[in-house]
């Protein structure tokens, strides 16, 4: 096919989408029906539709085609891109990052109208920087789980997967590195993005590594923050619960294959008004369901599809949920309150919410900001039960 007709094509499947269901599944499933497109075909679509779709608000006046090209301009990232024999005219531009490529083709355009949202951003985030990071597809990252640090980055290095050293514990390797056909995922490394393992340092450095304490995961999803816990603390005894049965399902296989057996868990609805846990903990760690607009370089199709009037559901879900929980802390007990979002509605808010309501005094609270490391940017708070 030639570029105009991958473009025709992208514009048709992108007039298709309403948001209703990812984008990613999406166009799994679009594909899978129309038998049309062999593999360079969809790639080709797919990389014009995402780079559609991490325009956000941005020349929402132009044509869906006009968009696409626009789109594939400010994201392209391979030199050799067949992008550049398309549009001579760009020929220059290769070599700058996607705001200079912006700034070149229009010096009035506002990076800001990529974050339709942006009038709810927390004053903590850079809102310019933080909406034109959408342009960038993020990173994947691994955590290498204690005393795998070396073995994984052998076995990576080994299968030629080129990584990226962060820190000790973590790595960086490219989007679509087959990791696990060279190690073992959840035993040796967890697929986690660098900036939700940081998620939790608030509470490590509030209790010491060999203190006996019990921890509750109360909003746990498959774990991800429970095993870094139990990496963290060897002396932690651990609950973890959601509210659904099918993820505490994938939890639990999960904690197997990294070698943890010594913990509890439920199925639990946190925000329920009659909720009770029956136990009371040292420290709970609530990751609360959100808008997750801290993570819309991943889902880029939220930028135009996330409808405004779901962030107050989710305040008004997060304080439930969180001051509930809360009430299950002894006292003294550290309440981690997280959430994957960047707006002051879940966050700030929910914090001076639980402060006024739920008896917890706020110790410290910290944006984990990823728009300049390809990573997400993500809120935790500690707070502090008194009595
Ligand atoms: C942000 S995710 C947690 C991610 C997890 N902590 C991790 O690190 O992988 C939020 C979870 O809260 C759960 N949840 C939503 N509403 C809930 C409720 N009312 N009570 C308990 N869990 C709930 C969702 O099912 C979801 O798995």
């Amino acid at each position: 096919m030639k570029i105009e007709a991958y473009v025709r094509s992208a514009a048709t499947l992108l007039g298709q989408y309403d948001g209703a269901v990812p984008f990613a599944s999406w166009l799994k499933e679009y594909f899978r029906k129309e038998k049309k497109f062999g593999s360079r075909d969809r790639r080709m679509v797919s990389t014009l539709c995402y780079a559609y779709l991490r325009l956000g608000g941005l020349f929402s006046e132009r044509s869906a085609e006009e968009r696409i090209a626009l789109g594939w301009l400010l994201t392209e990232q391979d030199p050799a891109s067949p992008l550049w024999a398309w549009k001579p005219e760009w020929a220059l531009l290769p070599d700058r990052n996607s705001t200079e490529r912006l700034q070149a083709i229009d010096p009035d355009a506002d990076p800001l109208a990529i974050f339709p949202l942006h009038r709810h951003l927390s004053r903590e985030i850079d809102s310019k920087a933080f909406s034109a990071a959408h342009l960038v597809q993020p990173s994947v990252f691994l955590r290498l789980r204690p005393g795998q640090e070396e073995p994984v980055k052998r076995k990576l290095d080994a299968g030629g997967i080129p990584l990226t050293v962060i820190n000790d514990h973590c790595l960086e390797v490219p989007q679509g590195s087959k990791v696990d056909a060279v190690i073992e995922l959840d035993r040796e490394a967890i697929v986690q993005d660098r900036n939700s393992q940081r998620v939790p340092e608030q509470l490590m450095e509030a209790v010491p590594v060999g203190k006996k304490f019990t921890l509750w995961d109360c909003c746990a999803a498959s774990g991800g923050k429970s095993i870094l816990a139990w990496d963290h603390w060897s002396d932690v005894q651990l609950t973890a619960s959601d509210i659904r049965e099918t993820i505490l399902h994938n939890l639990r296989q999960r904690f197997k294959r990294a070698g943890i057996s010594n913990y509890q868990s439920f199925v639990a609805d946190v925000a329920a008004a009659g909720f009770n846990s029956r136990r009371y903990y040292d420290a709970v760690l609530c990751d609360a369901p959100c808008s997750g607009s801290g993570t819309w370089g991943r889902t880029p199709e939220q930028l135009a599809f996330f409808p405004e009037s779901r962030i107050a559901h989710y305040t008004d879900l997060q304080r439930r949920i969180a001051a509930n929980a809360a009430r299950f802390l002894k006292p003294g007990g550290y309440l981690l309150y997280s959430t994957c979002s960047v707006f002051t509605e879940e966050n700030e808010a929910v914090v001076a919410y639980l402060q006024q309501e739920g008896g917890l005094t706020l110790r410290s609270m910290k944006y984990y900001k990823g728009y300049d490391e390809k990573a997400d940017t993500l809120f935790a708070a500690l707070l502090v039960r008194q009595f």
